[in-house]
């Protein structure tokens, strides 16, 4: 039986940048990831860096079909690049095979034509999630039904999509479908979109999808899916009345699962939580002894920053001083990539008062940024949430172009507990939507 000092399975964002410093510090890794097109994991292949170059093809008036060639060309370019990272340092190898577990410290990988067993000192598990499906009649057997990545890889254009969920995915989709001019009907089982959002730019932000196209179909519930001769007719409760819908193509985007299944961890003594997730502790470490698990899979928050972050829990037990664990990660950003994007960190005002804090509120409008009206859309909002105290920020949203940068500067400031002042009285470039920050907080 082969012998290895670390094995990763997966080669998502956290076991790729961990092979590539296990390497770098002179140390024997083997990597096995199951499919040769997702080479660098998930994101660059299907997810968000396709998704955000297709978005960015559809603001520039590129052709559907024309943006799926520029999007295969650069995950493609991004998968070779990946590739070599790890598999041309010296004391890594990559193995394209499927792995599962036989006990706590042995491996069963398998490929087309041969298996092998195989044992380590160390194990990371850094397998990702895939999408959750619900048990809904016809779903899984239509042919017009697809998971976000198998839309990624339709090569024409769909004019009317239907969406299932109003996450991250289904609303990113939507806006997306919409600039390149397909008729767009997201269907939510909430009375509305962008919940947990500031509700002044959740609202502001569903009202101007709907002006961009989207039409919301709130508080339903799909019943069941038919295919018809070249589409789908989805059947809907909506206020106790069945309505149909018939589409060209449903995206189902109602959440995504801890990708175990293959792993045979009922083999092991690693635990399950919610949803099939893998238990860990603060160090990432999985119940099972010298195995951690990294990435979507161990249940945290499905960002591939997060999945970064989870590489440095692990680099800091392995060759830092071990002080870094989940307890002081510190605050992170969420973006939703609509047009323009909304991006959020820390607490809204109404956390914030549920916490115990008396916290003023500042707003200014993105139209009264000049760089959003040089960008042609001016539409949005920022808003922030003071403690004043100590004059330092609680949380903050942008709904506005460029919001994805501005706020990671807000970040930092919020975390470094910097005060607003600073942030106000700032020498900011012009024009650049940074620059807002001297009015939001005058
Ligand atoms: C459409 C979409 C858009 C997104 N957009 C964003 C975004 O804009 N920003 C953001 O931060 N996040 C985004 N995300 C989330 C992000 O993609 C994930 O959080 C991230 O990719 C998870 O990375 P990971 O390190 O957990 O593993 P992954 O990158 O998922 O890698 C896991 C790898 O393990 C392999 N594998 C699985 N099982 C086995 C096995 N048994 N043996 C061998 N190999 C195996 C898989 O093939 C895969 O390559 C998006 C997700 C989706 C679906
Ligand atoms: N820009 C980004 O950072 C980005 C983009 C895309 C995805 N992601 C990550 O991927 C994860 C998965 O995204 P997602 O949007 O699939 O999941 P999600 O869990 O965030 O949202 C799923 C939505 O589907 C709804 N839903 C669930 N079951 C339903 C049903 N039967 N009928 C109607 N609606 C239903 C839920 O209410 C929810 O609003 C996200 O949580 C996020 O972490 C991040």
């Amino acid at each position: 039986m082969k012998h290895f000092d670390n094995i990763i399975i997966g080669f998502g964002k956290a076991g790729k940048t961990l092979a590539a410093t296990l390497a770098q510090h002179g140390k024997e890794v083997l990597v096995i990831e199951k499919d040769a097109q997702m080479y660098g994991g998930t994101c660059i292949n299907v997810a968000c860096i396709p998704t955000k170059n297709l978005i960015t093809s559809a603001q520039r008036g590129v052709s559907y079909g024309q943006a799926i060639q520029i999007k295969n060309q650069l995950t493609g370019k991004l998968r070779d690049k990946n590739y070599h990272k790890v598999a041309d340092q010296e004391t890594a190898t990559v193995l394209n095979a499927d792995a599962e577990f036989l006990d706590d410290q042995t491996l069963l990988v398998k490929d087309d034509s041969s298996e092998q067993q195989l044992t380590a000192d160390r194990i990371f598990i850094n397998t990702g999630s895939k999408a959750f499906v619900p048990a809904i009649e016809g779903l899984q057997e239509s042919r017009h039904v697809y998971t976000s990545q198998e839309l990624l890889a339709q090569t024409e254009q769909v004019q009317h999509l239907a969406i299932l969920g109003g996450g991250p995915i289904g609303l990113e989709f939507a806006s997306m479908y919409a600039q390149f001019g397909s008729e767009v009907s997201v269907l939510v089982n909430q009375p509305q979109v962008l919940r947990g959002f500031e509700p002044e730019v959740a609202q502001m932000a569903s009202e101007d999808l709907q002006a961009d196209g989207i039409e919301f179909l709130l508080e339903s519930e799909l019943v069941s899916v038919h295919d018809t001769e070249d589409g789908v007719e989805l059947s809907y409760r909506q206020n106790h009345e069945v309505h149909t819908l018939t589409v060209d193509a449903l995206l189902v985007a109602t959440g995504r699962q801890a990708n175990v299944a293959d792993l045979h961890l009922e083999r092991t003594s690693i635990e399950r939580g919610k949803h099939g997730a893998i238990v860990v502790n603060e160090k990432l470490e999985t119940t099972a002894p010298n195995i951690w698990a990294l990435g979507d899979v161990n249940g945290g928050p499905q960002f591939t920053y997060v999945s970064l972050d989870d590489w440095r829990i692990v680099n800091n037990q392995l060759f830092g001083d071990q002080t870094r664990t989940l307890a002081n990660r510190p605050a992170f950003p969420r973006v939703t990539f609509l047009k323009p994007a909304i991006a959020t960190v820390g607490l809204t005002e109404a956390e914030a008062v549920a916490q115990g804090y008396q916290p003023i509120v500042k707003k200014l409008a993105a139209a009264a940024v000049p760089k959003a009206q040089v960008l042609g859309d001016a539409r949005g909002l920022y808003k922030a949430v003071v403690d004043p105290r100590n004059n330092t920020l609680l949380g903050m949203t942008i709904y506005a172009e460029e919001a994805y940068e501005t706020i990671n500067l807000i970040t930092l400031a919020l975390n470094q507990k910097i005060p607003v002042t600073e942030l106000r009285d700032q020498i900011y470039s012009h024009p650049t939507m940074t620059e807002a920050l001297n009015d939001v907080f005058a």
